[in-house]
């Protein structure tokens, strides 16, 4: 699915008004029932109590008019406060004059802004995507009237005060909501650590927008779900053998962290590789056969680290980085895989670290490496960010730069190509904020990346769906708390039976 901007969420409206040959007061129409419908299911009017829908002067206002109106009729009671403003939008007017003469309504002046009692449920309809600077006076003032008030908090479309997709001052004035229900597709913002404390939980609900533009918009931001990877995991042929699927060679573990390298081990192998051999130091070569004996294994010369590169013609892609530690003799096997690598590569954990630490290795990446950094190691490949849309920005350069692929991880693990694109993932929880977890992802992903039937591209946005989706079927009996690294390997099987396709 498609990433659209503000401008284009705005276009996308339009066009859905003019190819269904409705009016916008319909949309919206639509747009509050699905919100209000999401309400009416979470809440009951007991539960409810008082609910205070508090609006703008634009469609967002007119989006919190029409649920009020829709609430007041489901049994709830409402009233609505209106933010002062000279203008309002047209459908804002429309929806104002709809409202029944039952629900109170009130302008709430900033000079005397009536008590919100905590728990109360607040709808914030005040600013949506129409937002285009930061809020200041009325407007301002009614939200940190909010914030402070412990009221629950529903944003409709975005919490307000926040732009859609483009950075704001640090310091701008947001409601800060426990949900956000935001129209169709997520907007960039939602996805950014920086804005978690204003977003809460978010969800995008369908309110049926023009299929026709939305497949034409012209973007170069994605979401990672199933309708992405539709036909991007073709099936295993009938008289498919070990060699259909590639041979791998994982380069993981160091004294103290083997474990790194049989979790990696272990994911490669459940993400369906054909043969899998792992090279360890000498102090890990039982560890290696006795947890992981489908694979093969290497004992490297050097005891506690890895110090020498085997011969690299029987694989098709190696995977380097898992608990391997950043000794000088492993620094020197990352340079010569880098100088001789004619295989497809995918680079974690200390792999990073020992490229940040030698920055002029960079130059030696060969087109296509995959690179799987969580924030603090894209730091040191690259430098501090002053927030999230800056880490984006490096990430793209970056990529592009290199001519690599590169997974910058967290709860929405965003992946940039050489091309320029960003696909956002959608499958994971914070179950995975564990230990070891991006290990599982490293052999996943180059498990995938020695399937010569899958591009670099796919094989990438695969393991990264697919590394989420186990963690959200592993969450189902494990609990997010319970979730382990090493439970995570045996549903990636079934995350990867799930996205299969069968040619017909
Ligand atoms: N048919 C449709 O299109 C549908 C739209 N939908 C809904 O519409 C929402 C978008 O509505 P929108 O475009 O009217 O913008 P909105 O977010 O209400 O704010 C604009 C108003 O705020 C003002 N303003 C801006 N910044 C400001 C600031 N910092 N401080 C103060 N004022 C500021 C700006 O005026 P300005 O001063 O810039 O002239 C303008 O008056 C979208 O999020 C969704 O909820 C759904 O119903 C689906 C169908
Ligand atoms: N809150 C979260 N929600 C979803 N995924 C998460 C969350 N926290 C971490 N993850 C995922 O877990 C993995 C952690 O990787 P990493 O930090 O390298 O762990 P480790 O080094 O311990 O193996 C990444 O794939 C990341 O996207
Ligand atoms: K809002």
């Amino acid at each position: 699915m498609k990433l659209l901007t503000a401008a284009q969420t705005r276009q996308a409206d339009a066009a859905t008004i003019e190819q269904e040959g409705i009016s916008s007061a319909d949309l919206m129409e639509r747009a509050a029932a699905a919100f209000t419908d999401w309400f009416c299911q979470r809440l009951s009017p007991a539960e409810a109590g008082e609910v205070l829908v508090v609006c703008g002067p634009g469609n967002n206002g007119g989006d919190g008019l029409v649920a009020a109106r829709l609430l007041h009729h489901g049994g709830y009671r409402v009233q609505v406060a209106l933010l002062p403003a000279d203008k309002h939008s047209a459908d804002f007017e429309l929806n104002r004059q709809r409202l029944p003469a039952a629900v109170p309504v009130a302008e709430w002046a900033p000079a005397q802004l009536p008590a919100v009692a905590p728990g109360t449920v607040v709808v914030d309809a005040l600013f949506g995507t129409g937002l285009n600077r930061p809020l200041t006076g009325a407007a301002a003032a009614l939200v940190a009237h909010l914030n402070t008030s412990k009221a629950r908090i529903v944003s409709i479309d975005l919490p307000s005060g926040l732009l859609a997709d483009a950075p704001q001052p640090a310091d701008s004035p947001v409601v800060q909501a426990r949900h956000t229900i935001t129209f169709e597709l997520p907007k960039l913002a939602l996805l950014l650590p920086q804005n978690a404390r204003y977003v809460g939980r978010w969800q995008a609900l369908p309110i049926g927008l023009s299929p026709q533009f939305l497949a034409e918009a012209d973007t170069d931001t994605y979401l990672i779900d199933v309708t992405l990877l539709a036909g991007r995991l073709p099936a295993r042929p009938t008289f498919s053998h070990k060699g259909t699927f590639g041979h791998a060679l994982l380069l993981a573990g160091s004294r103290g962290k083997l474990g790194a390298a049989v979790l990696a081990a272990r994911s490669c192998l459940h993400g369906g590789v054909g043969l899998l051999t792992v090279q360890v130091p000498a102090v890990g070569y039982a560890v290696l056969q006795t947890a992981v004996p489908e694979a093969m294994c290497l004992a490297d010369a050097h005891k506690h680290e890895l110090s020498e590169l085997p011969d690299l013609k029987p694989y098709n892609a190696v995977g380097l980085g898992p608990g391997i530690g950043q000794d000088d003799a492993t620094r020197a096997v990352l340079e010569e895989l880098l100088c001789t690598a004619p295989v497809p590569l995918v680079l974690d954990a200390d792999a990073l670290n020992l490229l940040g630490a030698n920055r002029s290795l960079l130059d030696l990446l060969p087109p296509d490496t995959l690179l799987t950094p969580h924030p603090k190691e894209f730091e040191r490949l690259t430098e501090p960010a002053r927030d999230d849309y800056h880490r984006l920005e490096l990430l793209r350069d970056f990529a592009r730069r290199h001519r690599c692929y590169v997974l910058l991880k967290g709860a929405y693990s965003c992946l940039a190509t050489p091309d320029g694109q960003r696909y956002f993932n959608t499958t994971g929880n914070p179950g995975l904020a564990t230990g070891g977890t991006g290990d599982v992802l490293t052999g996943l992903a180059l498990a995938l990346r020695a399937d010569k039937r899958l591009s670099p591209l796919d094989a990438a946005l695969l393991a990264t769906y697919a590394h989420g989706r186990a963690a959200d079927l592993a969450a189902v009996h494990t609990g997010q708390a319970g979730l382990t690294a090493g439970a995570l390997p045996h549903y990636i099987g079934r995350a990867l039976q799930e996205l299969t396709t069968e040619e017909f």
